[in-house]
């Protein structure tokens, strides 16, 4: 049985509808994430889980329970859901251990003792319970708010945007530490983000989201490799559209080869059975064009950035059409320069011209 499952959920903030019938799983253990642009409905979505919003239409189960509907509407505080916040919320006057402790002032002082020692080995910090929020570091003061909403062992946990008030290379480590810290713990857990590192770090599955709507709800390797709209392609990653010509119902041609696919391929709802000669976009990331002087087709470096490890390179088709291509940064090339390029890609994927 799943742990949530959001079914046919709507809302809206007066007549703006914000959520659109979004339906989701989620497994025990299993961590989600919704990513997607400012003001797509995912704080609002997270906010119908925990109970600080009730949905219009739809119902919100957990544990086979329905905690949110139309009709019934379980307290927040009823639900057993620890939440993180952006701005971890920490109680600045307690001690680290006393903000771990808050939440579990019902068992006895030797539980509330253990569980709190406990959580503090869980995330690092057993030598600091005695200090306060203002000694500790941001990404040390984010575990503790993490920890504090264990502690009380949640059936969920949702976190809101929960790394981004801090700069770049701590939020990715922190990423990968929040992941080991739930996985350890066995914890569900939902965050919703609009940074795709960040999602792509810590969560299983995620689901993009638009305009109130899940337009792909995958793996991160999926929504990169196998994205199902354009949209979720433009959104994940970079690329490029390359114009291209079905030769089959898995073979398609473009400027620089031709690529054979795992999947039939759709030109249009007016193709039926698809006949050589329809035309359709086919999406080339920056590590399906490979740089090799051996080849005989040629492109001209218009763009470079410097990666560390690689270059970017924007190229230039005869035709005129650009592509991307990740090239290892000792192959150091002049704007303007012709390199030879080929074709490696693992899935074909197309869309209809758009
Ligand atoms: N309490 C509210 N009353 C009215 N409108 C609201 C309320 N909360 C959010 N909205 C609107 O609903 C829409 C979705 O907001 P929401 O916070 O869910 O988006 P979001 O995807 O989380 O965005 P962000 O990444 O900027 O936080 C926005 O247009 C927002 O202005």
């Amino acid at each position: 049985m799943p742990l949530l499952e959001v079914d046919h959920v709507s809302h809206a903030y007066g007549k703006h509808a914000v959520v659109r019938d979004l339906s989701f799983d989620l497994a025990p253990g299993q961590i989600a994430c919704l990513l997607g642009s400012s003001g797509c409905g995912k704080t609002t979505m997270l906010r119908l889980i925990a109970g600080f919003e009730m949905p219009a239409a739809g119902s919100i189960r957990l544990n086979g329970v329905t905690i949110a509907s139309a009709k019934t509407q379980l307290p927040a505080e009823a639900r057993r859901i620890g939440m993180v916040f952006q701005d971890y919320a920490l109680f600045p006057h307690l001690s680290i251990a006393d903000n771990i402790g808050f939440g579990l002032r019902e068992q006895s002082a030797l539980a509330t003792r253990r569980r709190i020692e406990e959580m503090l080995e869980l995330i690092g910090l057993s030598d600091r319970g005695a200090r306060y929020p203002h000694e500790l570091s941001g990404g040390q003061q984010q575990r503790v708010a993490l920890a504090r909403a264990l502690a009380p062992q949640p059936h969920l946990l949702l976190l809101d945007e929960p790394f981004s008030n801090l700069d770049v290379e701590l939020r990715e480590r922190l990423s990968l530490e929040v992941r080991d810290i739930l996985k350890r713990a066995n914890m569900a857990a939902m965050l919703v983000t609009h940074d795709q590192n960040e999602a792509f770090a810590v969560a299983d599955v995620v689901g993009i989201m638009r305009e109130g709507r899940i337009e792909q709800w995958d793996t991160p390797y999926n929504l990169y490799h196998r994205p199902a709209t354009r949209h979720v392609a433009d959104f994940i990653g970079q690329g490029v559209f390359l114009p291209g010509e079905v030769m089959s119902r898995q073979v398609v041609k473009v400027e620089l080869g031709q690529l054979d696919s795992d999947v039939p391929m759709d030109c249009g709802p007016s193709c039926a059975e698809c006949q050589r000669g329809c035309r359709l976009d086919v999406l080339l990331r920056p590590d399906d064009v490979v740089h090799d002087d051996d080849s005989g087709v040629k492109a001209e470096v218009i763009a470079k950035a410097f990666r560390g490890a690689e270059f970017l390179y924007t190229l230039r088709l005869a035709s005129g059409a650009q592509v991307l291509s990740l090239v290892p940064s000792h192959h150091n090339h002049a704007i303007g320069e012709k390199i030879g390029i080929r074709l490696v890609v693992d899935h074909v994927v197309t869309f209809p011209q758009g």
